[in-house]
Parts: structure tokens; sequence; C-alpha cells
């Protein structure tokens, strides 16, 4: 569903480990490589997270995956194609880490918002045999709890509530690919750990193809079918770790040893990224 081989992205000026200033290797002098030789691949229907250290490139290669981002090298397809022709024909959800809410519309309305635009998308998408995209707002609404708010608008809500529209609004879209950039980072655990069980539920009813960028071990476990972990920069990815736990596993009772050895493998994995020790 989603195939990343050998990308590099790479900025103006020099930052950090990922420097190559003034190295004469064909790259513009003064840029540096926020990611580099990185290959991934996302099965369908999966639930894939990213963790990693800051600023090793987790948020570039999602920028790159949604089609905001053009790889310096290398090659990213979305269902087969380009990330951007992906991304037009609205089969790319993003949920960015501030929800960008448009103040002047209700709850209902943002939601509704991106099928009512570029309907030849919808077109596109539905000859090719793809789902249709209208229809299901109240429901998605209704499954991240936000039923009785469908008239409220952004600034009667909490950053909580703000944060489950904008996931809402990216679930409704029925896009093949869902992409979550830290989503639920500016809220605090309690609401954190509600967020994170409507979205377990949430995806286990659509099984939308899903990469999901944590900082957070215990998240990315209790979410996720696989685990990459990054170090850099630049980016690369140095373990890609298989959950293994059965679902469904929203409402679960989740923990026990199988989850503690994850859980114990991934912290050991990023230590070893923040201290630089992979290269
Ligand atoms: N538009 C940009 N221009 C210049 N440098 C950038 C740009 N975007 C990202 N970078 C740099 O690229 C590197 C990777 O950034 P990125 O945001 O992808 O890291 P991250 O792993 O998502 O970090 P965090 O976990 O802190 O959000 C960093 O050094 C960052 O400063």
């Amino acid at each position: 569903m989603i195939t990343v081989r050998g990308l590099r992205r790479s900025y103006p000026g020099a930052a950090g480990r990922g420097a190559v200033g003034g190295r004469v290797d064909g790259r513009v002098d003064g840029r540096f490589d926020a990611i580099a030789g990185l290959d991934l691949h996302v099965p369908e229907g999966s639930f894939t997270s990213l963790i990693g250290p800051s600023g090793c490139g987790k948020s570039t290669l999602l920028r790159a995956v949604a089609g905001l981002e053009d790889p310096d090298d290398g090659e990213v397809l979305v269902c087969g194609r380009p990330p951007g022709v992906a991304a037009a024909d609205k089969e790319i959800g993003l949920v960015p880490q501030t929800p960008a809410l448009l103040p002047w519309l209700t709850v209902r309305s943002n939601v509704e918002l991106p099928a009512r635009v570029n309907r030849s998308a919808d077109r596109r998408r539905q000859r090719a045999g793809g789902v249709a995209q209208r229809g299901d707002v109240v429901e998605v609404l209704r499954e991240v709890g936000l039923g009785d708010a469908l008239d409220r608008y952004p600034h009667e809500l909490s950053g909580g509530m703000q944060q489950r529209v904008a996931l809402a609004r990216a679930v409704a879209m029925r896009p093949r690919v869902l992409l979550l950039d830290e989503p639920f980072s500016a809220v605090d655990e309690i609401t954190r750990e509600a967020l994170r069980r409507q979205l377990l539920a949430l995806w286990e009813h659509v099984r939308t193809t899903v990469i999901f960028v944590t900082h957070s071990v215990r998240e990315a476990v209790v979410l996720s079918d696989t685990v990459v972990v990054m170090a850099g920069p630049p980016g690369r990815v140095v373990d890609v770790v298989d959950v293994g736990l059965p679902r469904p596993r929203a409402g679960a009772d989740l923990g026990g040893a199988a989850m503690h050895a994850v859980e114990d493998r991934l912290r050991r994995e990023l230590a070893a990224a923040w201290a630089g020790e992979h290269g």
C-alpha cells in the first residue's frame, strides 16, 4: 500500500548530526539530510507506528508520504502512485499535531468540508471502484464521542474534542491511507488515554492503512501491528518490530509478558537511537 525506497530529503543549512555541508559528494554545499536511504513498506490495512528521537525525521517521512515533501532521491508510492496524485484523489487523510479546524464552521461542517470540495476527485475514486466519501459524517462523529457536539463551534470545544474532530474529518473522507502526526501530543495524559482508546476502536472498525507518529512506546505497542524505530538525522529505519498482540484490542485488558517484552525491546532500541549507537 505504501512503499518508500531509498528516500532522501535534504534541507538548506547545516543541522547537527545530519550535516553534510562542505562535503564534496555531489550534494549542494551547506545542505543537510533530514532523511537518507530510507526504505519502508506498509502493507494494506495495517497499523504502523513510527517512533524515534526528536529530529530524526519522522514528520518529514510522514509529509513525504502525504505528498507534501519532494524527495531529493528515491521514491514514495501510495496505492502504487506518487503521493501527490493519491492525495489529489483524496486517498490520503492527514491528522496533524494541531487540529487546524475552521473557526467559523460547526463541528459537522468542518468534517463535511473535505467531501464538499473537489468533487471530481470523488468521481475519479468511484470510477476506480473506491468507496463513496459522503454520507457517514454523523456516524463517524458519534464513533469518536461527538454525537452531541455536531452544531458546536471549535472555540466551544476542549483541545481533546478538537483533536477528535480532526480525526473524524480525516476518517470521514474514507481515505485508503491515514497519516497521523503525534495527534495526541497537546492533550493531558487522561484525555490522551481516552483518545487512544477511541482511535483503536475506530480503526478496528474501518481498518484503513495507518502510519502513526508517536513518542510513546506504550501508545505504539497498544495501537500497532508494526512499530518502525527510526534514528537520525539523517533519518533512517533501524528496526521493524512486529507487535504480535491479538486483536481486537479495543476494550481488551492489555498488558502481560508479551506486551512488556515488546515494550522493553522498543525502549532499548530507542535508547540506542538517542545515544547515536545506530551509526
Ligand atoms: N522545512 C524544513 N526546513 C529545514 N529543516 C527542516 C524542515 N523540516 C524539518 N527540518 C529538519 O529536519 C530534521 C527532521 O525533522 P522532523 O520534524 O522530521 O523530525 P521529527 O522526528 O518529526 O521530530 P520531533 O519528534 O521533534 O517532532 C530536523 O533537524 C528538522 O529541524
